[in-house]
């Protein structure tokens, strides 16, 4: 459970009263997620989330990933929207956090993605894409190549508790991702850069919204996919399934079709993706706070993942024909 700060009762009932939500029935830490602590709140008014903000979140980065949960809506794609407080603000304080409510939205994440959620969230990831084209602030990847180095600097000399040889082996790829390979000329935009599948929800096997932008920054668009494709294209035992990959790409690529130069940088921004969340996983599971309510994510899952994105040759590998892809 994802609850790093505890918030009295009668500390929510005050802090709710600054809002027009009615009056608190009851509220409950959720039993998911990893970054901020979120309660889900019934009041006289129905049902709301409250995000504390934790440590990768930066207060002053807070307006960004609401101005963009607004942008999205109103370019039609379904996730939370921030609710003003009776002076009119989305963003105050609780139990000393950065706070903000949003609205419930519906339907539950996948969890068993099979090829159908796979082309849905391909769809709906493309239509994001476009739709953050015009949104006009910006906000650089803290988590890009430049901020793996530290991560590995806070993990290395206990990785090896985890796997034998880890230390090395993450090392050894970051050296080569840090040497020059990394792609500058690609498209770039708004990505979400967590869109997991606990953060698409799904009605049936219809996305029905999209939650948690606290990752969301300017990037290379494909990057974003080469996020999805670790995140929604393998099987639990962490072997690549292409008829997934296959509705994934294909779904986005009739919304946004890849060019040439993303399709062939595909394979190594791929490995950068998996080696960005064994990184932070890694971080994570070493140290978890004392007294947090928290699952820490597996952070070898991504090892298996790396390991089969560093034997990709091209899109082949994947399952699909680029022609059907290009711009
Ligand atoms: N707007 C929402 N509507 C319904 N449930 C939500 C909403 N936002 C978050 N949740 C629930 O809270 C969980 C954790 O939220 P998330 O934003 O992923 O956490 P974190 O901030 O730690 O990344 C989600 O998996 C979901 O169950
Ligand atoms: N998706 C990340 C963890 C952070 O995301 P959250 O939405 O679960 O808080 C991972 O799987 O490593």
């Amino acid at each position: 459970m994802a609850v790093y700060t505890d918030v009295a009762a009668d500390e929510l009932a005050d802090f709710l009263s600054h809002f027009e939500l009615g009056e608190l029935l009851s509220y409950k830490g959720i039993a998911e997620g990893v970054e901020n602590s979120n309660f889900l709140l019934h009041t006289s008014s129905g049902y709301f989330i409250l995000t504390l903000y934790e440590k990768r979140v930066a207060r002053n980065e807070l307006p960004f990933f609401l101005g963009l949960m607004a942008h999205l809506a109103s370019r039609g794609i379904i996730c939370p929207q921030p609710l003003k407080n009776k002076s009119g603000e989305a963003l105050s304080e609780l139990a000393g956090r950065p706070a903000v409510i949003i609205n419930f939205l519906e339907g539950i994440w996948p969890r068993k993605p099979n090829a159908a959620h796979c082309a849905g969230v391909g769809q709906a990831l493309a239509k994001m894409h476009l739709a953050g084209r015009d949104f006009a602030m910006t906000r650089p990847n803290a988590l890009s190549v430049s901020g793996w180095r530290p991560l590995f600097d806070q993990a290395a000399s206990r990785a090896d508790e985890l796997q034998h040889g880890l230390a090395d082996f993450l090392r050894a790829e970051l050296d080569y991702l840090e040497g020059g390979v990394w792609p500058k000329n690609l498209p770039q935009g708004v990505i979400h850069a967590d869109l997991f599948p606990d953060n698409v929800f799904f009605l049936g096997e219809k996305v029905s919204g999209l939650i948690d932008f606290t990752f969301a920054c300017n990037d290379m668009l494909a990057y974003d996919v080469a996020i999805c494709l670790n995140a929604w294209c393998f099987e639990s035992d962490c072997s690549f399934n292409v008829t997934k990959a296959r509705a994934f790409l294909n779904a986005y690529g009739r919304e946004r079709a890849l060019s040439e130069a993303e399709q062939a940088a595909l394979p190594l921004l791929a490995r950068g993706a998996a080696l960005r969340f064994l990184l932070t996983r890694l971080v994570d599971f070493l140290n978890v706070p004392p007294g947090a309510l928290v699952r820490p994510k597996d952070p070898l899952e991504y090892v298996r993942k790396l390991r089969f994105q560093q034997s990709v040759a091209s899109m082949r590998d994947y399952g699909v024909e680029t022609s059907g892809l290009v711009a």
